[in-house]
């Protein structure tokens, strides 16, 4: 292991700061130690890149896409350590590491899309002169990365904004700076000038001194709703600086008459259960109607839920669910679920912490509909609450109950009770019959209400990667054919 962990103008270089380790949740190892890069290095990143910024933003675009490109190749080429890293940094299966692999390098392409259909240059006809609207990239971004998907989220945010022509400096998840520095790495291997792509790691320290820095021109930022208010209020009074704000939800998932009750129920499992519950589009809350169709649909949810087979990431054959990201966040699930249950709840399966000193749970549902006032809260893990109700009205009544609007989804045979959720529900992301997570790369990715700030990432992140400028243009100046009134010449 080096100490080399910081990588500021094209040096990996000794933090100066805080030591912190990393550690494999599902084996209680430490797997990486390093110090957090100190006030100065992260002066010394901000820089770097705004050194590097004005040749960066001036290569044609095709230079800058060439160097993505040869990045995705490396990602590529690397997949299976880099899958295996994440797993061991997050405790996720190496199944569904691999597909988070997969996202990264089809993000190259899915982003040199967006930059042109979104962000590109258009002539528009003007009589006697040409009028152009182009796009310019901010300068200096920072890019703050969740735990959840180390490689993925935040590599949806460097991506457009390198081949937009900005400079990063990236700071990731404390929980996961293994993950990020093998992601820097390959782009290091790619090709990428000194200052362009810089790395700080450290823990909240190191975060605010990059995101309360004067030097940057924005920040991008996936993770939670309490860390991403904490950033909206730091840039109030600052309209000059662009912020893109990906955060938490308390998603529902609302069913109706469905005719498949295991196809319901395994949709119900995707959108609550996949990576632990640990997804910001996870279903949260579950609303089943009353009487016996909801009652099948429930008894069926727990007895396969209770089947879910929970393991190690690299256990033969694969888990479904892997360990959470710590043994601080299991046990925090532990205590969401005692707090529901003394406010009223009724567990129909409890979630346990399975084994001291990993994030390994088993998952746990509970019904909540006795709960007069149900906190309106992001529990990050694998307990899904069930709201049952009368009638399509009062559902989405429930559903919306939300301070976050980020995933919703439907799961019924009728398209009637589709159009009436469709119109009511207020979300980011609104699914019929689909899980409500797994969301593509190649739509616009982001919620309303405390959820984010209407700067939706995925495909339309290269809307906040770029400023727009207007232009009209002629190649010498003319008299025009008629004067203003009160002119003379
Ligand atoms: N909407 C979306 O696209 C997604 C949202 N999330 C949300 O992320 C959360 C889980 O991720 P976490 O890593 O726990 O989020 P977090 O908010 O704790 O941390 C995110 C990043 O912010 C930094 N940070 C924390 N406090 C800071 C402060 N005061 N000033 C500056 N930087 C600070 C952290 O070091 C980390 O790099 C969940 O709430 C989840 O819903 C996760 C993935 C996707
Ligand atoms: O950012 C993208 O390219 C698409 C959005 C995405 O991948 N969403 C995932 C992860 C959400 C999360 O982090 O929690 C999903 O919807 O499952």
């Amino acid at each position: 292991m080096t100490d080399a962990v910081q990588y500021i103008n094209g040096h990996w270089l000794a933090g100066e700061g805080e030591p912190f380790a990393s550690l494999d949740p599902a084996k209680n190892e430490e797997i990486w130690h390093g110090a957090a890069a100190g006030p100065e290095q992260v002066e010394a990143a901000i820089a770097a890149a705004r050194r590097a910024a004005p040749d960066w933003a001036g290569r044609p675009v095709d230079a800058r896409l060439a160097i993505a490109k040869r990045y995705a190749e490396l990602l590529n080429e690397h997949k299976d350590a880099l899958a295996r890293t994440i797993a061991r940094e997050t405790g996720k299966p190496q199944w569904e590491t691999l597909t988070e692999v997969a996202a990264m390098v089809g993000k190259v392409g899915i982003s040199e899309k967006a930059y042109f259909e979104r962000t590109g240059t258009v002539e528009n006809p003007m009589p006697g002169a040409r009028a152009y609207v182009r796009h310019k990239p901010h300068g200096v971004v920072a890019v703050f990365g969740p735990y959840n998907f180390p490689g993925h989220l935040p590599n949806g945010h460097i991506v457009p904004a390198l081949i937009a022509g900005n400079t990063v400096v990236f700071k990731p998840s404390e929980l996961t700076p293994l993950v990020a520095q093998e992601m820097v790495r390959l782009w290091e291997q790619a090709g990428l000038p000194a200052g362009v792509l810089n790395l700080v790691q450290g823990e909240v320290a190191t975060g605010k001194a990059l995101a309360a820095h004067p030097g940057i021109d924005g920040l991008f930022f996936t993770g939670s709703s309490r860390t991403g208010n904490l950033l909206h209020s730091q840039f109030s009074c600052q309209p000059g600086k662009i912020l893109a704000l990906e955060m938490g939800g308390n998603n529902p998932l609302v069913v109706t008459r469905v005719e498949e009750v295991d196809a319901a129920v395994h949709t119900i499992i995707q959108s609550a259960f996949i990576t632990s519950g640990q997804r910001c589009t996870c279903a949260r809350r579950l609303l089943l109607p009353q009487g016996e169709a909801g009652d099948r649909i429930l008894a069926r949810l727990i007895e396969v839920t209770k089947a879910i087979r929970v393991g190690r990431y690299d256990a033969d054959p694969q888990p479904f669910m892997g360990s959470m990201i710590s043994e601080k966040a299991a046990k925090a699930m532990v205590a969401a679920q005692a707090h529901l249950l003394a406010l009223g709840g009724e567990s129909l399966l409890m979630l346990k912490h399975l084994q001291a000193g990993t994030g390994l749970v088993s998952p746990g549902i509970i019904e909540v509909s006795a709960i007069r006032d149900l906190p309106d809260e992001e529990y990050f893990g694998p307990l899904l609450q069930v709201i049952r109700y009368t009638e399509l009205p009062a559902a989405l009544d429930i559903a919306n109950r939300t301070r976050y609007g980020l995933s919703a989804g439907l799961l019924s045979d009728s398209q009637d009770d589709w159009d009436y959720f469709f119109r009511h529900i207020r979300a980011g992301i609104v699914n019929w019959n689909k899980p409500i997570t797994g969301a593509s790369s190649a739509a616009p990715f982001g919620g309303i209400g405390d959820s984010g700030n209407h700067r939706a990432s995925a495909y339309y992140a290269a809307d906040y990667c770029a400023y727009p400028v207007a232009s009209v243009e002629d190649d010498r100046v003319t008299m025009p054919a008629s004067l203003s009134p009160g002119l003379q010449f």
